[in-house]
């Protein structure tokens, strides 16, 4: 095992003091607490309570009663104070609702993205400074560089686990306020790190699923959500022009989608795209759905304020996707972002994030507002 924190590059820099750790329960926030009170920082631990399931999903969702008592039990092994922060409302309306609003608009909302801008970056980080701590820190796999005359975030060192994707919208100024214990680490040596440390969560399974649709299908929890008026159905129309059907509403689709459109048709059919305005979604094979480029709103520049110019750089347009070249020209408020791939790419999705990268470095990054052809 390498040395860990004393030597890393995501503590460099980071004077000891109050931290404040984000426990969620889980196996990698408690290893991020566990490594910074072994380094010798006051960590004080809060779990945020964020959504309330029905009794049988509980032990599913990330803020389960069995999760705050795993994160309670973990923060008293280690001798911190432990608070549980009731964010219920917040989440509803910065979280969920966003997800439900976007999906109606035809959209692919990100709400790990919207958790981490509004939730953990933003309330509880201000929490967090309030109660006098230096530092809020995550069991996110990404990396904070201290060791130059900037302070950056980068891609975690575990290219499976990188998480960097979710941060873009980090506020700058808030950058030298965070520290990510893992994000030099790789998942195998922070589950050797759990048990070393002897954490009640050592042996905890990972959590893939959206956290407050425990167990079920997204779309269905879409779906109960909204009223009969709030659907938009339409037709189901070929890229040649031919109707092939019908649909009940629109937050039933995704870009790129392929199964689940109810159609039967001699080859694949992908959803190319998606219009709100009359409920049509348009399909067609899997050769037809590139584009040349995207435009981003809402951008937030980490590593300057605002690009100086036309920049090349890497997009990633959707998390498990590769950072592909791509030239990004931003208008006049820097907070439209207008992106041309080198080479053409799939399911441009509007909703999801775009997050530029040079190398290692998050430049910035956008949600997806359009395609462009
Ligand atoms: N309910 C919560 N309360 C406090 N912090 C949280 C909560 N949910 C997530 N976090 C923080 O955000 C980080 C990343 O969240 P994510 O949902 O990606 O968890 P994860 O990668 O499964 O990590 P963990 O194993 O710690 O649950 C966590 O490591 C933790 O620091």
């Amino acid at each position: 095992m390498p040395p860990l924190l004393e030597d890393d590059e995501q503590i460099r820099g980071a004077v000891k003091g109050r931290v404040v750790v984000a426990m969620s329960g889980g196996v990698d926030s408690s290893v991020a607490a566990a490594l910074l009170a072994e380094a010798g920082y006051d960590t004080v631990g809060i779990s945020m309570r964020l959504y309330a399931t029905p009794q049988e999903n509980y032990s599913k969702s990330c803020c389960s009663p069995d999760d705050l008592f795993d994160a309670r039990t973990v923060a008293s092994s280690l001798g911190m104070p432990f608070y549980v922060a009731n964010y219920q409302e917040a989440f509803r309306e910065r979280v969920v609702d966003y997800f439900i609003e976007e999906y109606r608009r035809g959209r692919t909302p990100n709400p790990c993205v919207a958790c981490n801008n509004h939730l953990k970056f933003d309330i509880l980080l201000k929490r967090s400074l309030a109660l006098g701590s230096k530092y809020l820190a995550t069991g996110h796999y990404a990396r904070i560089d201290r060791s130059g005359d900037r302070v950056v975030l980068k891609k975690g060192l575990d290219d499976n686990k990188d998480q960097s994707y979710f941060l873009f919208g980090i506020p700058r100024e808030a950058l030298p306020r965070i520290i990510f214990p893992l994000g030099g680490l790789e998942k195998d040596e922070v589950r050797a790190e759990a048990h070393r440390l002897e954490l009640e969560t050592a042996d905890k399974p990972e959590s893939h699923e959206i956290c407050f649709v425990a167990g079920g299908d997204y779309k269905d929890f879409v779906a109960a959500r909204l009223a009969q008026e709030e659907k938009t159905p339409g037709r189901i129309v070929h890229t040649s022009g031919e109707v092939l059907g019908e649909h009940d509403g629109i937050h039933n689709f995704t870009i790129g989608q392929r199964k689940g459109l109810g159609l039967s048709y001699h080859e694949p059919l992908y959803v190319q795209a998606i219009r709100p305005n009359d409920g049509t979604v348009v399909v067609g094979p899997k050769g037809e759905a590139f584009s040349r480029g995207l435009v981003a709103e809402e951008c937030n520049w980490l590593s300057f304020e605002r690009p100086s110019g036309p920049m090349e750089c890497e997009v990633k347009i959707r998390y498990r996707s590769e950072a592909v070249p791509a030239l990004v020209t931003v208008g006049a408020d820097a907070k439209t972002a207008f992106v041309e791939f080198a080479d053409p790419q799939r399911a441009v999705t509007p909703g999801q994030a775009a997050v530029f990268y040079r190398g290692d470095e998050v430049l910035g990054g956008g949600w997806i507002e359009e395609a462009r052809d």
